[in-house]
């Protein structure tokens, strides 16, 4: 095991009857890193994610979380477990409670929780302080949800699909209480269809499909990204041409000096991560 690993998981399958459901997965999340795990409906990654927090136990294959095996039951599973904080993919059921009330309610789990007012603030619920947790809407109650995954100063934070039901401008200052996390040294393990949201906040990413890993690197690099052929597009005689070029410099240079200056309408874009990743799973099938 690595000593700056803060999950190592080898060989991990899962079996749900015949069904093989995870695929001899191998992973690696280094302490302070957010990965990003993607994949289509069904693929695995839940599976994954919930054998690592301890919900689902694992076929076959090695898991450690935080050096710890998270099938461990008793004591030293409790104390692990104040270590990690959760945000699960499906919502638990909302309790009478207002906001304040579940949230301070949770903190008095932890060893060291955070401020119950700040991180009120930092999932944009200010305002809903004393709305009862079953009135929220289905945003509302999603930014419950993780305002409970982060209270306990989790050293490791698992989210899946955490922003399903924010609106834009939620998943923004949502991308920012991340960003602050992480900078705080928290690890993050991310589950998420949202390909911009991985490439924002990502350092890493996993693509997973049919239980298996089929790549990891980074957003820019993944799927040879960083070699995809560009795209110019300029408009000339009130058509908009385009070419595919893996020297887009050259080819603005060359167009430049023909319109001594200025390209009209000049645009070059290379593919974005979801084009890539759809590219990657659309190969696969
Ligand atoms: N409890 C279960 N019993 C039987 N099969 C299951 C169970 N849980 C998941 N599966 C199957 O295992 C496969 C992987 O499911 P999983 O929920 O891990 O996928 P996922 O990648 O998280 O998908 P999604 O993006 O839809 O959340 C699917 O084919 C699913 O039907």
């Amino acid at each position: 095991m690595s000593a700056n690993a803060a999950i190592e998981v080898s060989g991990l399958s899962k079996q749900y009857g015949a069904k093989t459901a995870v695929d001899g997965i191998n992973l690696t999340v280094e302490r302070g890193e957010i990965f990003a795990l993607l994949g289509p409906n069904g693929a695995g990654k839940t599976t994954t994610v919930e054998i690592l927090e301890g919900y689902r136990k694992a076929s076959s294959g090695d898991v450690s979380v935080l050096g710890f095996d998270p099938a461990t039951k008793g004591n030293a599973a409790q104390r692990w477990r104040n270590q990690i904080g959760i945000v699960l993919q499906s919502t638990s059921d909302a309790a009478d409670l207002s906001v304040f009330e579940t949230i301070s309610h949770y903190a008095n789990y932890y060893e060291n929780p955070r401020n119950v007012e700040q991180v009120i603030d930092e999932v944009g619920l200010r305002e809903k302080l004393n709305a009862k947790a079953r009135e929220l809407s289905g945003g509302q109650r999603r930014r419950l949800d993780v305002a409970l995954g982060i209270i306990g100063s989790p050293e490791l934070l698992f989210l899946d699909e955490p922003t399903t039901g924010f609106d834009p401008e939620a998943r923004r200052s949502f991308w920012e209480l991340i960003r602050t996390l992480k900078a705080e040294g928290t690890t993050i393990l991310l589950t998420t269809h949202y390909l911009d949201e991985a490439q924002a906040l990502a350092d890493r990413v996993g693509v997973i499909n049919n239980g298996k890993i089929i790549e990891i690197a980074t957003p820019q690099t993944l799927g040879g990204r960083n070699h995809a052929p560009a795209k110019v597009t300029w408009l000339e005689n009130g058509v908009t041409n385009e070419i595919h070029t893996k020297d887009p410099t050259a080819e603005v240079l060359k167009l430049s000096q023909r319109f001594n200056g200025q390209i009209p309408e000049l645009e070059v874009l290379r593919p974005n991560l979801e084009e890539i990743y759809l590219k990657m799973i659309g190969e696969l099938r």
